[in-house]
């Protein structure tokens, strides 16, 4: 294994600038790392600081490589110090299968140039807890006293200090022939790096590592005895620590406060190869296995006790690990006071901010297509209540948090928590920012979904007759709406986030929903109250309508009877009405609000509702008095009453006329009796009073929480609203003077027609034949009939007519026999006809008299036409 290690100086290759290329070949810049950076890139491993003292970029990339990246706390780093061409590479090589660059034999001169850093390459043989071997990160330091350097001890101590703040072992290398020497032990080496470790002390005595020095004996030929050898070296220790100037606060501090020390003898490498390998491979068992078993560790000291301490560690992230290492290099180089806390720190912000930023390109994935959904919705007017967002948002955040607390916690834990309460902050302004906008959808949705569930179900309540509980229908789906945002809202609730939840929003919600229920009773309010108008509407129809047709009878005028029922007199018509009128309303009133009070409906709600129910109800009654009192309507009523009065004795038995009747004198009585009506009819006043009703008091005046909507579709009435409407007389005005004088005139026009009419009939009964000329008729003809009824041939054919008209009346062939006759005389006629042209068209005179005959046959079909006409017309009439 030895010699494969052995690089031999002239089979090596020239000088190149690949990472892998041996470091005596390495010149002072790095090697470009490919494309794809390979392992094969690094098998001799990474030169971490060159000789120029520059740090390489790639540490990270081949810690990548190696997979050292995810393990977090669990690697090691040691470093190895010693003379230069002690052995160093050569035993790490041994030690960790490492591939560092060795010296040939031959030559002496210097091969490790900076700080080179290996993986282990060696497997664990027992693959354990313990076992540290996949982990362990090895530094091959440039040797020290080289001639190289000469006196320049800088790169030494810088060195030392670098190795110092990352390293958690120092492999001190020495040959035994050196121990005892000042120099040639490398106690100048030690005492830089007592005092690099003093210098770090004073900045911070509390969180600073312990440092394991392991002291490697080489060459040891075995007369003088371990023991003494460490004796020797603790001693020389010892001594440096006190000359040391110790920093204040420090002065009584003792080595062993900062450093373990643990020695190790190796048998001379040329002179004892096997026994040189034998002993490596147990120290190499001790490193990789973190520990040796007592019973079979041969070593030469006390091999048995662990070399990785957890009070070792520098506790710095495996993934930090590269910036931290250039940050101090960049303190050491630039000969600043390294402050290894305050680097602790800048690297916990650092890296936190990264994991930060690596945490959160899953958590946009999750996330940004659901807020850009919301942002749609939004911006169409339409938000809609995303499905799954719960559950992706609780994985979303939880997965974000731990995977930012796996990597981040580990760093200082100051910074740690600030950049957690960030990160968290800057998740939840947007997971809430979703939450919210979430239940705003939902609450959109859901008033819309409880608006149109209700209408629904007034809707096909009112399919079904208008049976339905408002006031249950609102509370149930009521109950529904706010079940249905709960179980949504629940579904959003994000765990352990303190802003998640929705009682604010339950609240704003249920009082959109009142809001909604409000504006739903209204409507509904409406709805009822147009029910109730339309009832209002068909009983003034009927009642006042009946009032009305009482005029027509006519007999509560001058000739009304004394005794029996009073029928309804003119002159209280609208006393009537008005009682008829505000009964029906009152009643309608009474109705209103029972079922508005059904619905939960506010006492100011009914108010408004019994006003606007009162206003509407008299423009339906002042509607139907329009047209009871239209032309045609009016005018029939009044020629009713007129012929009541007229045509009908005071007992109401009908009039036949005689011409000795005073046909003239109950003529003018009725007229003037109906003519009165019409100035009575002309406004509507009260008889008892001879006023308007109180129409103003009825109504009320506006309740207080009238709105304009309310007033909207109301007619203004008189005396209530002086601005646009009519004044309380013109309300009342049902006819105006001109109508009333039309009226006049049109009224005596028809009654002069009944009065003619009678007349007419008083004459016509005078028409009549009177008795004695049937008598006169049987004197006169009394020979005619002797001589029928005595000439037998005569008498028989008078009995055989008889018998033959009677037979025909009891078959029912009058009518038949009738059209019979008719067909075969107009047969005739056309035959006739017929016959006469041809007679005539064989003359010129007769041509000239066809042509005649012609034009006669044709004003004999239009007027023939003309009757038919009128005949339909006149069926039409008696239809309508
Ligand atoms: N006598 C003796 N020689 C050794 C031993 N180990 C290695 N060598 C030889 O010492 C020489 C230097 O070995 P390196 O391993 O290159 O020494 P180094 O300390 O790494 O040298 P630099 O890196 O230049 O500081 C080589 O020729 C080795 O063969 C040992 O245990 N005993």
């Amino acid at each position: 294994m030895a010699s494969s290690l052995h690089v031999n100086g002239d089979r090596r290759p020239s000088n190149t600038r690949h990472p892998t290329a041996p470091p005596t070949m390495m010149n002072s810049h790095f090697a470009p790392v490919g494309e794809n950076p390979s392992r094969e890139q690094y098998e001799h491993g990474i030169q971490v600081i060159d000789e120029d003292k520059e740090f390489n970029q790639h540490l990270s990339t081949y810690l990548s490589i190696e997979k050292i990246i995810p393990a977090g706390f669990n690697y090691h780093l040691i470093s190895v110090f010693g003379s230069q061409s002690t052995g160093k590479s050569t035993l790490l090589n041994y030690l960790f299968g490492t591939e560092f660059g060795v010296m040939s034999e031959q030559e002496r001169r210097q091969t490790t140039k900076g700080i080179w850093m290996s993986k282990n390459k060696r497997v664990s043989a027992v693959k354990d807890a313990n076992s540290m071997a996949d982990n362990i990160l090895v530094m091959d330091v440039e040797g020290t006293d080289g001639r190289e350097r000469g006196e320049d001890q800088d790169f030494e101590r810088k060195s030392a200090l670098f190795a110092l703040a990352t390293s958690e072992v120092l492999i001190v290398n020495i040959w035994e022939h050196q121990v005892g020497l000042y120099q040639g032990a490398n106690m100048g080496l030690l005492k830089t790096v007592f005092e690099v470790n003093l210098q770090l002390f004073i900045k911070d005595s509390k969180t600073i590592a312990k440092t394991l020095l392991f002291f490697v004996i080489r060459d040891h030929i075995g007369t003088t005895p371990m023991s003494n050898l460490r004796n020797t070296l603790l001693q020389d220790l010892s001594r440096i620590w006190s000359t040391l100037s110790k920093p204040k606060g420090l002065e009584n501090s003792r080595i062993e406060d900062y450093f373990d020390f643990a020695f190790c003898a190796l048998p001379h490498k040329i002179l004892q190869p096997e026994k040189f390998e034998e002993e490596v491979e147990k120290l190499s068992h001790r490193f990789r296995e973190g520990y040796n078993d007592p019973k079979k560790s041969g070593l030469l000291d006390e091999g048995s006790l662990p070399v990785f301490l957890p009070q070792y560690h520098r506790r710095i992230p495996a993934d930090g690990f590269p910036v931290y290492a250039e940050g101090i290099w960049d303190q050491i180089v630039n000969n600043k006071d390294l402050d290894l806390p305050t680097q602790q720190e800048l690297l916990a912000q650092f890296r936190c901010d990264e994991i930060s930023r690596e945490v959160l390109v899953a958590f946009d994935e999750t996330i940004t297509p659901l807020e850009d959904k919301q942002a749609e919705g939004v911006r169409l007017g339409q938000p809609t209540v995303l499905a799954g967002l719960g559950p992706a948002m609780n994985v979303a955040r939880s997965t974000i948090l731990k995977d930012f607390e796996t990597n981040a916690s580990r760093y200082h834990k100051g910074v740690y928590t600030r950049k957690r309460a960030e990160l968290e902050s800057k998740v939840d302004t947007r997971l809430k920012a979703l939450f919210q906008k979430q239940l705003s959808a939902a609450n959109k949705a859901g008033v819309e979904q409880f608006s149109s569930a209700v209408s629904a179900a007034v809707k096909s309540g009112q399919k079904k007759g208008n049976n339905y509980d408002f006031a249950h229908i609102v509370d149930s789906e009521k109950a529904k709406a706010l079940a249905k945002f709960e179980e949504d809202a629940q579904a959003v609730l994000v765990q352990g986030a303190s802003w998640s939840t929705y009682q604010a929003d339950l609240t704003l919600y249920k009082k959109d929903l009142e809001e909604v229920s409000a504006r739903l009773r209204k409507d509904e309010m409406r709805r009822l109250a147009t029910r109730v108008e339309r009832w209002v509407r068909s009983r003034l129809g009927e009642s006042v309508g009946l009032e009305f047709n009482k005029l027509g009878t006519g007999r509560g005028g001058s000739g009304a009877p004394e005794h029996g029922d009073r029928p309804a007199t003119e002159k209280d018509l609208w006393d009537r009405i008005w009682a008829v009128f505000t009964e029906t309303v009152e009643s309608a009133e009474g109705r209103f609000t029972d079922r508005a009070r059904s619905f939960d409906a506010s006492p100011d709600e009914v108010e408004v509702g019994l006003w606007r129910l009162r206003r509407k109800s008299w423009g339906v009654l002042r509607a139907k008095i329009d047209e009871e009192v239209m032309e045609g309507n009016i005018l029939l009523k009044l020629r009713e009453n007129f012929e009541d009065k007229f045509r009908y004795d005071e007992s109401g038995v009908p009039r036949i006329w005689r011409p000795t009747d005073d046909i003239e004198g109950l003529y003018t009585k009725a007229r003037e009796s109906t003519v009165t009506i019409i100035p009575l009819l002309a406004r509507f006043k009260l008889a008892a009073t001879s006023a308007p009703p109180p129409l103003d008091a009825w109504i009320g005046s506006a309740p207080a929480s009238t709105s304009s909507a309310d007033e909207e579709d109301l007619a203004p009435i008189g005396g209530v609203d002086e601005d646009e409407g009519k004044s309380l007389e013109e309300e009342m005005t049902v006819l105006n003077d001109t109508k009333m004088q039309d009226l006049l005139v049109r009224f005596k026009k028809t009654a002069d027609g009944v009065y003619v009419e009678a007349k007419r009939s008083a004459i016509g009964g005078m028409t009549q034949v009177p008795l004695y000329f049937y008598g006169l008729l049987l004197a006169l003809g009394w020979n005619e009939i002797v001589a029928v009824l005595r000439n037998p041939l005569y008498f028989v054919f008078l009995i055989l007519i008889g018998v033959g008209a009677y037979v025909t009346y009891t078959l029912n062939l009058w009518g038949p026999m009738a059209r019979m006759t008719n067909a075969a005389s107009n047969q005739a006629l056309e035959i006739g006809k017929e016959k006469l042209r041809e007679f005539l068209a064989n003359t010129e005179t007769g041509r000239q008299a066809v042509a005649m005959s012609g034009r006669g046959e044709s004003i004999g079909m239009e007027r023939l036409d003309r009757q038919g006409k009128k005949k339909v017309e006149s069926e039409d009439e008696d239809e309508i």
